[in-house]
């Protein structure tokens, strides 16, 4: 049987030194991948363009937080309670499965959005049995897909490793709003592995246990969801599959897909809002330019019942491959102020931000007066941290402060993690009238999360083309990991001194070049354009004459002559393209 893509090019990515098993020598562990030496440097390509958009474009800033994560932190986020899978069992030979994917593989059901009766109630009625011993299902339960670990001798404390990079973005929250000065909307990224102990994950690279995300993080005013540049991109014509066009039956699933600009689908109400359509734009843009092929990317909106716990709106940049089909390698939410909410009450650490408005506005307010005979005593050395708690409440907090002294005669004061019950002879509270300058909100942030490995694949198999003589990988010469190849003709004269001599010059100047001198040229010209470098020099014996060598063309064979001299020049005009 002919290889499909997948095979082809995990074949070469195996002999190449793009990907390998990893624990390959301990019979491996599915789930886990090791970039080789050409597979670390192309991986990191991405990651620079990347970082080219959001850092330097966008100007958002990045950081880098822990991977191990106290129990606290995804307790709040939601992940300890919801992050889970539904799993079954089989009762003959104990296999695990995930429910949902060996039911869709089984029947042409939609699982999307169905309870764990449900899905048991699905493997019975279509007699669904174990792919690998024809053995009969156990009922289906949850599987939460976080790795537990322990901090510490003794095990006392629980961490996990992080399940996305997100939470160490928002856990700072405080100190990234100090960094921008208070000033909404700001962007930030962080770029590292993350884990998910992913239940049967028999998609190779697709689906991983320890993978990387790149994260980026827009916080914005809560009622400010337009975005400041959306004018550069709103013209852009987007392959979107809407939630309702998915939904509907009436439709073949060609139809479903619609091409219109994002200014329509925005204003169309099938975009949320500019600040989603914006990073659809910037995603898209990203992905060609890494060499993604245009044809085979579309967005897809979430379908209500399966958005994560924590968006009101969410599109995923589909990628198409040839084994697995459509497969998510982006997914941009709109998270709102779910994660910071959660961990502003499970911290009791304020993380809201001062948003000054254009003109003062007069209200009536309160002041709260300190009955300081009374406290004094109760608070002791706490006093001072009480006292600025309490002058610094704003309008909303008051309200609240008033409320509960009315009701229920006292009120818990959250300060720094710290509670303080102020009961109601603690203090006075006056009615006054008072010029405020802003308010305190609670941004929302969207999300564009991006899975560098998905993305990776796919660009191996997009650029993965069969000639009849040679299959080589049509990298883009910015992505590709080996930019030059450097050969003599023929091992004599000079010719392999004046070729080491161009493979240093190019490295000197940053560009990545390899030399090589065994076997016959066109041999070598082929090992080059398996691994996909964009450039081979060929120093032969009219170099010796004059100084210039042929330049070769991967995806055309085209040759050009070039004088040594302007080499480097050269090269790096050409990487640009
Ligand atoms: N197990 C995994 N292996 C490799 N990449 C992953 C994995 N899980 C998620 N990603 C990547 O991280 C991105 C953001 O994560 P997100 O939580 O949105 O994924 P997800 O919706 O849970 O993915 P899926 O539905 O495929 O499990 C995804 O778009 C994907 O590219």
């Amino acid at each position: 049987m002919e290889k499909d893509i997948y095979e082809k090019v995990m074949d070469l990515a195996k002999r190449r030194g793009y990907l390998w098993s990893s624990f390959e020598i301990y019979g491996g562990i599915a789930g886990f991948v090791d970039y080789g030496p050409l597979g670390a440097i192309l991986k990191n390509n991405v990651i620079n363009t990347w970082r080219k958009y959001y850092l330097i474009k966008e100007g958002f800033y990045e950081i880098d937080s822990p991977t191990v994560t106290p129990y606290e932190v995804l307790k709040a986020s939601g992940h300890v309670d919801n992050f889970t899978d539904p799993i079954v069992e089989c009762k003959n030979c104990l296999e695990s499965f995930r429910a949902d994917h060996i039911i869709e593989e089984a029947v042409d059901v939609n699982t999307e959005g169905k309870t764990l009766e449900e899905l048991s109630q699905l493997i019975k009625e279509h007699n669904i049995r174990c792919p690998k011993c024809g053995g009969e299902f156990g009922e289906v339960k949850k599987f939460n897909l976080m790795f537990v670990t322990s901090i510490g001798p003794g095990g006392k404390r629980t961490g996990y490793m992080r399940p996305e990079t997100a939470q160490g973005i928002f856990i700072q929250f405080r100190r990234l709003a100090q960094f921008f000065r208070n000033k909404l909307p700001f962007g930030v990224v962080q770029i590292g592995k993350s884990y998910r102990n992913e239940i049967s994950p028999r998609q190779g690279v697709i689906r991983l246990r320890e993978f990387t995300q790149a994260e980026a993080e827009f916080f914005v005013h809560p009622k400010i969801k337009k975005h400041e540049r959306f004018k550069e991109v709103e013209d852009e014509i987007v392959p979107l599959l809407p939630a309702d066009r998915q939904m509907d039956e009436n439709l073949k699933d060609e139809e479903k897909v619609i091409k219109i600009t994002l200014k329509e689908a925005v204003e169309k109400g099938i975009i949320r809002h500019e600040t989603i359509a914006y990073f659809i734009a910037l995603t898209k843009k990203f992905l060609l330019d890494i060499g993604i092929d245009e044809s085979k990317l579309r967005f897809r909106q979430h379908l209500p019942n399966e958005m994560a716990h924590y968006a009101i709106d969410c599109w995923d940049a589909e990628i198409y491959t040839e084994r697995f089909g459509w497969i998510e390698c982006v997914g941009i939410a709109d998270r709102t102020d779910y994660d910071l909410k959660a961990h502003m009450n499970h911290s009791g650490v304020d993380l809201r931000v001062f948003v000054e408005f254009d003109e003062p506005k007069e209200v009536e307010t309160h002041e709260v007066e300190l009955n300081y005979k009374v406290v004094g005593k109760i608070f002791k050395k706490e006093m001072k941290l009480v006292e600025e708690a309490l002058k610094n409440m704003d309008n909303d907090d008051l309200k609240k402060l008033v409320n509960a002294l009315n009701e229920e005669g006292k009120y818990v004061l959250k300060v720094d993690g710290k509670e303080f019950e102020i009961l109601s002879n603690y203090v006075k509270i006056n009615k006054v009238k008072k010029k405020i300058m802003g308010e305190k909100v609670l941004p929302h942030v969207i999300e564009p999360s991006y899975g560098i490995d998905r993305i990776t694949y796919c660009l191996l198999e997009h650029a993965y083309k069969e000639e009849e003589d040679r299959a080589y990988l049509n990298l883009k010469p910015s992505i590709a990991p080996v930019k030059v190849g450097v050969f003599p003709l023929v091992n004599k004269e000079e010719m392999p001194e004046i070729a080491k001599k161009i493979k240093d010059m190019l490295r000197e100047n940053g560009i990545i070049a390899e030399y090589d001198d065994s076997g016959a040229i066109g041999r070598r010209y082929m090992r080059m354009d398996e691994i996909g470098t964009p450039f081979c020099i060929t120093v032969d014996g009219d170099t010796l004459k004059d100084n210039t060598v042929t330049v070769r063309e991967r995806n055309t064979r085209e040759q050009v002559r070039v004088k040594i001299d302007e080499l480097v020049d050269y090269i790096k005009s050409r990487l640009k393209e």
